[in-house]
């Protein structure tokens, strides 16, 4: 895929900051005016807001551009708004919005981004695509492909993260390891962190924007609000100007690689260790896909089921106990131990489906 490295206009990393959603003209210009602008480059705020229920606050409509565009004239920020359907496109075009992106709730549906794509065809604006609200890789790919297929090519993503049906510490779960996935396969495709939308509220951000930096990711999207206790959306993970720039000030950037001979040295040395490792862990793995095939050609011989719970919950049960005392997590266990089984038993089907060779 295509991409122009619009990135590289910015000082990494790249730092939008504004309103959930804009409220009045007055709300728009004090944040602006109270962002500190040598951090926050791209000034944001929500105008149409896809919202789960009906009668919420849905956004000021397009009166919200003409805020936009006088934050962008008074003070040389480049703005940023939210386009869920063609409307919205050529609106935002129109009052030349310099970052335009794709919602959470947006990306899951192909005939939505499509229209959006097309209403864009060749704008060298920067479109950005969150990841769509379930954690589909294809679909977040997908999406910009289509907007790629329409000659868009200053194209990012945002990782907002992925609704759970569980509650958890986050309000939408980071998985990162999707969003780790999406990097590899279209590493020229800058990746923008959302803690707020992961967070949901205000004491998680710093950690999380830690973590982005830590993976490398290209820049942040943080809401900010004069008043974020008074904010007409997303309240609760909404942080002050003042509180945005204690935050960037207080990360650490992480670089690539570096040249040091101790560095090279070092990490040489411990990649050596992690082969051998991963070459003994593999090892143990076939043996023990050796056993339970033994134990699969016993079962069939004696009619037993695959599936065996009681024995299943024991291994679990001894391996998390096991694990805790070296220091493994039970979510990494658990996670382990199911691929584990699942190979094992996935095994022993195939040998109880087999038929007898006949001679
Ligand atoms: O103990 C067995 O019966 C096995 O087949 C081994 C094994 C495993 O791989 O851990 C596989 C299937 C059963 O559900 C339980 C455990």
């Amino acid at each position: 895929m295509e991409n122009n490295n619009w990135i590289n206009q910015f000082e990494k990393p790249l730092i939008i900051g504004g309103p959930c959603s804009a409220e009045s003209e007055k709300q728009m210009m004090t944040i602006a005016e109270e962002i500190d602008k040598d951090y926050v480059k791209v000034f944001r705020a929500g105008i149409w807001k896809p919202r789960t229920k009906p009668n919420c606050f849905e956004g000021v409509g397009a009166i919200g551009l003409n805020w936009l565009k006088k934050v962008k004239d008074e003070y040389g920020m480049m703005i940023a708004t939210e386009i869920a359907n063609a409307n919205h496109a050529k609106l935002a075009l129109e009052y030349d919005v310099d970052v335009l992106w794709i919602g959470a709730r947006s990306t899951v549906n192909p005939f939505t981004v499509q229209e959006i794509a097309e209403a864009l065809r060749d704008t060298d604006k920067i479109v950005l695509v969150k990841n769509p609200v379930n954690p589909d890789l294809d679909l977040w790919i997908g999406a910009l492909e289509r907007l790629s297929g329409q000659g868009i090519k200053n194209l990012g993503a945002i990782h907002r993260g992925f609704s759970t049906y569980k509650k958890t510490k986050y309000r939408n779960n980071p998985q990162w390891q999707i969003a780790l996935d999406f990097k590899n396969k279209l590493p020229n495709i800058p990746m923008i962190c959302d803690p707020s939308h992961i967070c949901g509220n205000r004491e998680g951000l710093f950690d999380v924007s830690q973590q982005a930096f830590n993976f490398e990711y290209d820049g942040l999207m943080i809401e900010t609000h004069c008043n974020p206790d008074e904010a007409w959306s997303d309240a609760a993970q909404q942080i002050t100007p003042a509180r945005l720039k204690e935050i960037l000030v207080d990360l650490e950037l992480r670089q690539s690689d570096d040249p040091d001979a101790i560095y090279k040295t070092g990490i040489d040395n411990l990649r050596h260790q992690i082969d051998e490792l991963d070459s003994s862990i593999l090892d143990t793995i076939a043996q023990r896909m050796k056993v339970a095939n033994a134990i699969g050609n016993l079962k069939k011989e004696h009619n037993v089921a695959v599936f065996q719970p009681e024995r299943w919950k024991q291994i679990q049960e001894n391996a998390v106990k096991a694990g805790a005392s070296l220091g493994l997590s039970e979510d990494f266990i658990d996670k382990l131990l199911q691929a584990l089984h699942q190979e094992s038993v996935a095994q022993q089907n195939n040998i109880m489906i087999k038929k007898e060779e006949k001679i």
